[in-house]
């Protein structure tokens, strides 16, 4: 078993909140405030994923004050150019000097109907600029009922691979749709179930040094008082939180996960 070097990530989805000016008062706040905690940004990475209207005043910020935070869009175009009126490439990310990308939420596949094939092709545009791409994957109550808890997921994730090769660097979020915003997360057990059927499923595609240096993210109802047990997991690598990273002292408390688990 290869040692575990992956540091960890917790991610904040702002979905439709915050306007830029909102958003340079958060931002600056939510770095004071962990810089003042003495958060050690080198022992966990913290990113923010606000709105596309957002990303300028942030990247502009991030870059004036040199912030330790890293930050992305919260979707992306599967086209380069051209048009597709509302659409954003991920040519214009990487020029707002995005790291990450999300791809598939689960908000996306179900109020937009994006389809396992448009998850993979925007996989695909991400990585053909350097974009990470954080891949979520996730299976709702019924699939649950119906499959167990991890084919729906596997399934996603494989699918999603279609175009990536084992010289990409990318993110996995494990987001039981069930858990989205419910206040009832999946418990530390089933998360890690899940994880790690997702790492062998990195492994049996893209190999078991890939499968090794991948973080895995847990998502649904993560909040200060839960996030320790989530990280106590060997599969789980981070956390993608959405309600709770709208609250600086909660989120903050989140990143800082090692001072609950005495790490
Ligand atoms: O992207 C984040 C997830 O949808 C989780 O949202 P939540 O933390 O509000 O449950």
């Amino acid at each position: 078993m290869a040692v575990n070097t992956r540091v960890p990530l917790i991610a904040g989805n702002w979905k439709m909140n915050l306007d830029h000016l909102q958003a340079i008062a958060f931002v600056q706040k939510l770095a004071w405030s962990l810089k003042d905690a003495g958060h050690d940004f080198t022992s966990t990475e913290v990113a923010v994923f606000p709105p596309f209207t957002d990303l300028r005043s942030v990247q502009t910020l991030v870059a004036a004050d040199k912030l330790p935070l890293a930050y992305g869009g919260q979707d992306v175009s599967t086209q380069e150019s051209g048009a597709y009126t509302g659409e954003i490439s991920a040519a214009f990310l990487a020029a707002l000097e995005c790291q990450y990308v999300l791809i598939g939420h689960s908000e996306r596949r179900t109020l937009h109907n994006e389809t396992d094939e448009v998850v993979a092709a925007k996989v695909t545009a991400a990585l053909k600029h350097n974009l990470v791409p954080i891949i979520c994957v996730g299976e709702t109550a019924a699939d649950l009922e119906l499959h167990g808890p991890s084919a729906v997921p596997v399934a996603q994730l494989k699918a999603a691979l279609a175009g990536v090769d084992n010289a990409a660097d990318i993110v996995v979020a494990y987001e039981p749709v069930w858990a989205i915003g419910s206040g009832q997360a999946a418990t530390p057990d089933q998360a890690e179930q899940v994880a790690a059927a997702l790492r062998l499923t990195l492994a049996e595609v893209l190999g078991q040094d890939v499968a090794d240096k991948t973080r895995i993210l847990y998502g649904g109802s993560v909040k200060g008082v839960n996030i320790a047990g989530f990280m106590k997991e060997p599969n789980v690598d981070g956390a993608l939180v959405g309600g709770a990273s709208l609250d600086i002292t909660e989120f903050s408390s989140i990143v800082r996960f090692q001072k609950h688990v005495g790490l």
